[in-house]
């Protein structure tokens, strides 16, 4: 049985301010700035627009937060972040519906956000035991032991596309640490995370927890404040980079998630059935392929090309079906902004230009009732692509699959490895033996064999080369927001 839904009007907001020091304020400049429905182009509300006083107003709250948070007794953290998964998981549907709205991705895909959310919630109170030193032997009179405690203030930038299972997943590791955390989503689709400070109310003492709506000039502020400890981002590698230099000056570590151009290889052997299905679904057409994960470059061994190809096009002309975003049929969104959509677009334009072969999509979706003026791009596949053109080398973060033919072992992995990213990888094969040789080849953080997209609790998650630095949603993640202090005690009589 389909689940049903809460209204839009009960599930949205009712505070469009920020939230910090456990109450909601007013952005100090009086700004605020619209928030749009992607789905059908439509202003829903306005929301407040944090400027640098506000940072520093928050920055503040959290850090005088810090110091009783991270003298909270571990079990007590525990009990509050497994209050709030707790939370999130009875809201699920109606955070669900507010990304859908604010975001455009289909709202049965969304239903399971909050609770991924919580996942990492109680995995990371979980993890809290781990939070401990060592003590290191030594032939003297000092018995040496080390701590591990938490940074401070953190602020986690988060990208567009999932804001309320990043604001709530990436709470978890600092404050399972003792840290306290300003979030910062995206200003195109805050309302998510602005509902979730909402139904947490005073889970937390003022200043712990706090959310920041805003933009660029939020994030440089909180990238650049110092008594922010460390700053992470999940974004873009051009974000990243202009983080990186901004945090530089206070010497602030940093963790970044950031894009991908990633490969799926499907070898000679590969189990074609098996193979449809991955090389469609890793795509990520649900969300119109805005997915960090997404195997939007796509190898097929010769001896199976063309048979693959015909077969996934079939696959995703009928699994894929844009639509109303709050309406549980749907099963494909549209990109999140109309500079997204014309960015697409001209991505389309220029594959057209430099040769590749247009097999599928290609334009906005016409006679969709209820979704004109929204920002949708049909799930687009390009064959006959070749590594010099530019939607073989960019990230689109768009409906945008590029399919390249393959012979030669080598050849294919010197195309694969061009590319500045090192997200993800995805490869298909029946033989272990040449799924581990590839595997070891690939410059990437993360590989799938025979399946997608798939991200697993524990597992480190996290790029080489410019898609990112440091890994998350494993012990990697929790001690990452602690620091080592070495005691040394003097046993001398
Ligand atoms: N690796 C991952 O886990 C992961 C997951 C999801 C998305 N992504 C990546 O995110 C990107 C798409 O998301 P987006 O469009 O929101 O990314 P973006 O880089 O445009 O923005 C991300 C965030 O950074 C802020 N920001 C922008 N400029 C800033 C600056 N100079 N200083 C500080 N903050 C600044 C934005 O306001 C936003 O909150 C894609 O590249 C995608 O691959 C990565």
């Amino acid at each position: 049985m389909a689940p049903s839904l809460p209204s839009i009007e009960a599930s949205l907001p009712k505070h469009k301010d920020l939230f910090y020091a456990g109450k909601w304020q007013a952005a100090k400049s009086g700004k605020r700035k619209p928030t749009y429905n992607p789905g059908n182009g439509e202003v829903i509300d306005e929301v407040s627009e944090a400027g640098s006083d506000d940072v520093d107003a928050t920055v503040q709250a959290a850090h005088k937060a810090f110091h009783s948070w991270k003298l909270t007794p571990p079990a007590q953290r525990a009990a509050t972040l497994r209050k709030v998964a707790s939370i999130m998981r009875e809201h699920a549907a109606e955070l669900a519906l507010v990304d859908a709205l604010n975001t455009g991705n289909p709202v049965a895909e969304m239903l399971s956000d909050a609770n991924v959310a919580a996942a990492s919630l109680d995995y990371f109170a979980g993890l809290i035991p781990m939070l401990k030193g060592e003590t290191i032997p030594q032939a003297d009179d000092t018995f040496h032991y080390t701590l591990r405690e938490p940074l401070g203030v953190v602020a986690r930038i988060v990208a567009f596309n999932h804001p309320v299972m990043f604001a709530g997943a990436k709470m978890a590791a600092p404050l399972a640490a003792g840290n306290t955390v300003i979030i910062k989503p995206l200003e195109q689709a805050p309302l998510s995370c602005l509902r979730l400070a909402e139904i947490l109310g005073g889970v937390f003492p003022p200043g712990v927890f706090n959310v920041l709506p805003g933009g660029v000039e939020c994030g440089k502020a909180l990238s650049t404040h110092t008594l922010v400890r460390k700053v992470t981002l999940i974004g873009s590698v051009p974000t990243g980079k202009a983080i990186a230099k901004a945090a530089a000056d206070t010497l602030k570590p940093t963790l970044f998630e950031l894009g991908g151009k990633n490969a799926l290889i499907a070898c000679r052997d590969a189990d074609l059935d098996k193979l449809v299905v991955g090389v469609a679904k890793g795509m990520n057409f649900t969300w119109a392929g805005q997915s960090c994960g997404s195997t939007s470059r796509v190898f097929l061994h010769e001896s199976l090309h063309d048979q693959v190809l015909e077969k996934v096009v079939d696959y995703v002309k009928r699994e894929y079906r844009e639509g109303v975003p709050t309406e549980l049929s749907t099963t494909m969104g549209p990109v999140i902004s109309k500079a997204a959509q014309d960015r697409v677009m001209s991505y389309i334009d220029s594959a057209k230009q430099e040769g590749a072969k247009l097999v599928c999509g290609g334009k906005a979706p016409e006679g969709i009732d209820g979704i004109e003026g929204g920002y949708f791009v049909e799930p687009t596949i390009f064959s006959d692509v070749k590594s010099d053109m530019r939607i073989a080398k960019e990230e689109i973060f768009g409906p945008v699959m590029a399919v390249f033919k393959w012979s030669d072992e080598a050849e294919m992995l010197r195309q694969v490895n061009s590319t500045e990213y090192g997200l993800t990888a995805s490869v298909f094969t029946r033989d272990i033996a040449t799924a581990q040789s590839l595997v070891k080849q690939l410059e990437v953080g993360f590989v799938w064999v025979n399946q997608v997209g798939r991200h697993f609790l524990g597992v480190p998650f996290g790029g080489y080369k410019e898609s990112g630095g440091g890994r998350e949603e494993s012990l990697d993640e929790l001690l990452s927001f602690t620091q080592t202090k070495s005691v040394n005690v003097s046993l001398a009589r």
